[in-house]
C-alpha cells in the first residue's frame, strides 16, 4: 500500500479524546467524559404495549399469552386468538410458499426479521435447506442488485466518505453495544456480480443472519456494515433510486486512510475480541487489508479463507471416496483471485503438513488459469503479487481447455466469477483423463456458476463428484439421482466465528482454518458418501457448526491465542451451550 499510513497505530488516528482514558472498558466515554465532551444519550427502558409489539427483539405477535397481554398493556391491541410459535411458523411457511418470485420471498423474510426476530430465526433454523437460497445465494444477489428499489428499513450501519474523521461517532449510533461479529463490505465485488456499491449491504446482512441461524451468535451481537467509498458502476451512478454516494470509488491513499480509520475505530469501540469478517472486497484491496490487519485485529476474509476452508474440507472428505490422499492430485483452477489463490494456498499448506514437503514444493501440484491463460513463470513479472507463487515452469497456454489438456488435472475448480466457462469440451476432457473427476463450480450466484450440476453429470456420464457455490437441485441422469454438494463458505464461517468468540480469540491463524476444514470433513457420514456427497446436509448445520467451533477453539487455546480462561473441558458441549436459541421467552 505504498505511502499509506500502515505504520500509524490505531490509537493515534482515532483517539480524539486528547489523552483521556476510556478506550475499550468505557467505550462510550460516559464515565470519563468531561463537560466539554459529547456523549451519546442512550436510554433503556422496559417496553410494553404498542412499543413492545413494534420491537422485533421482543415482539411475539399472536403468541403473546393472555397473561402477557394483561401484564404488558397489549389487551385489545391483538385479536383474541393465541397461537404457538409452531403454528406461526407453519402459517409463515405456507405464506412464503405462495410466492413464486424468489425476491418476493426474500422481502417477506426481511419483513419478518424486522417484525419478529425470534420467529424469523426459528423459521430459518427449522427450514434451513429451503430458506438458505432465499436469504443467501442466489436470491441475495438479486436483492443487492435491486436494493435501492426494495429498501425499506436500514438493516445495518452505513459508513460513507461523508463521515471521514468521525467514524467512531458513527459506530456509537448503533443501538447495540455488545457487538461480537462485524461483517463488512465495500461492495466492490458482490458475489460474482461485480461492483454494487452501497447496495452490497444485503451481503453483510445475509451473512450475519447465518451467523445467528447456523452458528448461534446472538442477533444483537452482530453488526452488518457497508463502507461507501463510491461506486464505478455506471448503471447505479445513473439510477435515481441508488442509495449510495454518487461518485467514483476512492482509491489509493484516500481509500487506505478511510479503511484505517474504520479499523481503528472498531477496535477502539469494541475492543480486541470483536471479529471482523471482510466480505466481497475486490481483489486489489482484499489481500492488502487482510495482511495489514491480521497482525493487529481479529480478522479474516471469507472469500479468501472461508471459501478455502470449505473447499479443503470437501477435498479431504472426497479422498475417502477416491481412496487417495491430497498429495496424489493435480489441481487446476479457473480464476486466480481471492477464492482461487486462497484455496490453492490452503491446499498447499495441508499437503505440506501431511507429507512434510516444503510448501514451495507442494504448490507445484496446483495450477491456476486467469483471463490471460495458464499462470506460468514467463508471466511472473507482470503478475499481481498474490498470483506470483503460482507461476510454475511451463510453456504458455492460452486458455482453460489448453490447460486441461496440458496439465491433466484430477481436480478442476472454478473461482472465476464468470458463468458457463466449464464448457462441454472442458468437462469431457476431465472425464476422459479421470475415472472420477472432481469438479467444483464455485462462482456465485447461480448465473455465474462455471457449469450447472446437470451439465457436470451429463458430460461426465454421471462419473463426476460435483460441488457448487450456489445450490443446485438433485439431477436425474440415466435412471439415477445425483446429489450435488454446496461448497459454500457458509459451512465454515458461522462455526469458525463461534469458535473464535467462545474462546476469546484475539487473532486468526491458518491452523484454525485447517482445524475447521478437518472438523467439517469429519461430519460427512458413510450415508452421505453413498449419495456422492462430500459435504454433510445443511439440516444438521448447527451440530456441524458446534463441532467446527470446538475444533477452532481447541486450536486457539493450543496456540495461546485464547483469552477466555480457563479452557472449558468439553468444547463441543460448551459451544452448544453458547448458541442462541430462537424459542420465545416468557415475559413476567
Ligand atoms: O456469499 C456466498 O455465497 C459465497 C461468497 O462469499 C461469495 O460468493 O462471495
Ligand atoms: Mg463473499
Amino acid at each position: 500500500m505504498g505511502s499509506t499510513p500502515a505504520e500509524v497505530p490505531c490509537d493515534v488516528v482515532s483517539d480524539n479524546r486528547s489523552g483521556l482514558g476510556g478506550g475499550i472498558s468505557d467505550v462510550y466515554g460516559e464515565d470519563l467524559a468531561t463537560l466539554d465532551q459529547l456523549v451519546t444519550p442512550w436510554v433503556s427502558s422496559v417496553a410494553s404495549g404498542y412499543s413492545l409489539m413494534r420491537d422485533p427483539r421482543y415482539n411475539k405477535g399472536l403468541a403473546f399469552t393472555d397473561k402477557e397481554r394483561d401484564a404488558h398493556y397489549l389487551t385489545g391491541l391483538l385479536p383474541p386468538v393465541v397461537l404457538s410459535q409452531e403454528v406461526q411458523e407453519r402459517k409463515l411457511m405456507h405464506n412464503l410458499r405462495q410466492y413464486t418470485v424468489p425476491l418476493q420471498r426474500y422481502m417477506a423474510l426481511m419483513d419478518l426479521q424486522e417484525r419478529n426476530e425470534r420467529l424469523f430465526y426459528k423459521l430459518l433454523i427449522d427450514n434451513v435447506e429451503e430458506l438458505l437460497p432465499v436469504v443467501y445465494t442466489p436470491t441475495v444477489g438479486e436483492a443487492c442488485q435491486k436494493y435501492g428499489s426494495i429498501f425499506r428499513k436500514p438493516q445495518g450501519l452505513y459508513i460513507s466518505l461523508k463521515e471521514k474523521g468521525r467514524i467512531l461517532e458513527v459506530l456509537k449510533n448503533w443501538p447495540q453495544r455488545g457487538i461480537q461479529v462485524i461483517v463488512v463490505t465495500d461492495g466492490e465485488r458482490i458475489l460474482g456480480l461485480g461492483d454494487l456499491g452501497c447496495q452490497g449491504m444485503g451481503i453483510p446482512v445475509g451473512k450475519l443472519s447465518l451467523y445467528t441461524a447456523l452458528g448461534g451468535i446472538r442477533p444483537s451481537a452482530c453488526l452488518p456494515i457497508t463502507i461507501d467509498v463510491g461506486t464505478n458502476n455506471e448503471k447505479l451512478l445513473n439510477d435515481e433510486f441508488y442509495i449510495g454516494l454518487k461518485q467514483r470509488r476512492a482509491t489509493g491513499q484516500e481509500y487506505a486512510e478511510f479503511l484505517h480509520e474504520f479499523m481503528c475505530a472498531v477496535k477502539q469501540n469494541y475492543g480486541e475480541k470483536v471479529l471482523v469478517q471482510f466480505e466481497d472486497f475486490a481483489n486489489h484491496n482484499a489481500f492488502d487489508l487482510l495482511s495489514k490487519y491480521s497482525t493487529s485485529h481479529l480478522v479474516f476474509n471469507d472469500d479468501i479463507q472461508g471459501t478455502a476452508s470449505v473447499v479443503l474440507a470437501g477435498l479431504i472428505a472426497a479422498q475417502k471416496v477416491l481412496g487417495k490422499s491430497l498429495a496424489d492430485h493435480t489441481f487446476l483452477f479457473l480464476g486466480a483471485g481471492e477464492a482461487g489463490t486462497g484455496i490453492a494456498e490452503l491446499i498447499a499448506l495441508k499437503i505440506s503438513k501431511e507429507t512434510g514437503a516444503p510448501i514451495d514444493e507442494t504448490r507445484k501440484k496446483i495450477w491456476l488459469v486467469d483471463s490471460k491463460g495458464l499462470i506460468v513463470s514467463s508471466r511472473k513479472e507482470s503478475l499481481q503479487h498474490f498470483k506470483q507463487p503460482w507461476a510454475h515452469e511451463h510453456e504458455p497456454v492460452k486458455n482453460l481447455i489448453g490447460a486441461v489438456n496440458a496439465i491433466k488435472p484430477t481436480v478442476l475448480i472454478g473461482t472465476s466469477g464468470v458463468g458457463q466457462t466449464f464448457t462441454q469440451e472442458v468437462v469431457e476432457a476431465m472425464a476422459t483423463n479421470n475415472e472420477t473427476p472432481l469438479i467444483l463450480a464455485l462462482s456465485n450466484p447461480t448465473s455465474q456458476a462455471e457449469c450447472t450440476a446437470e451439465q457436470a453429470y451429463t458430460w461426465t456420464k454421471g462419473r463426476a463428484i460435483f460441488g457448487s457455490g450456489s445450490p443446485f437441485d438433485p439431477v436425474e441422469y440415466d435412471g439415477k439421482t445425483y446429489f450435488p454438494g454446496q461448497a459454500n463458505n457458509c459451512y465454515i464461517f458461522p462455526g469458525l466465528g463461534l469458535g473464535l468468540i467462545m474462546s476469546g480469540a484475539i487473532r486468526v491463524r491458518d491452523d484454525m482454518l485447517l482445524a475447521a476444514s478437518e472438523a467439517l470433513a469429519a461430519q460427512v457420514t458413510e450415508e452421505n458418501f453413498a449419495n456422492g456427497l462430500i459435504y454433510p446436509p445443511f439440516s444438521n448445520i448447527r451440530e456441524i457448526s458446534a463441532n467446527i467451533a470446538a475444533s477452532v477453539a481447541a486450536k486457539t487455546y493450543e496456540l495461546g491465542l485464547a483469552s477466555n480462561l480457563p479452557r472449558p473441558k468439553d468444547l463441543v458441549k460448551f459451544a452448544e451451550s453458547c448458541m442462541y436459541s430462537p424459542v420465545y421467552r416468557n415475559y413476567r
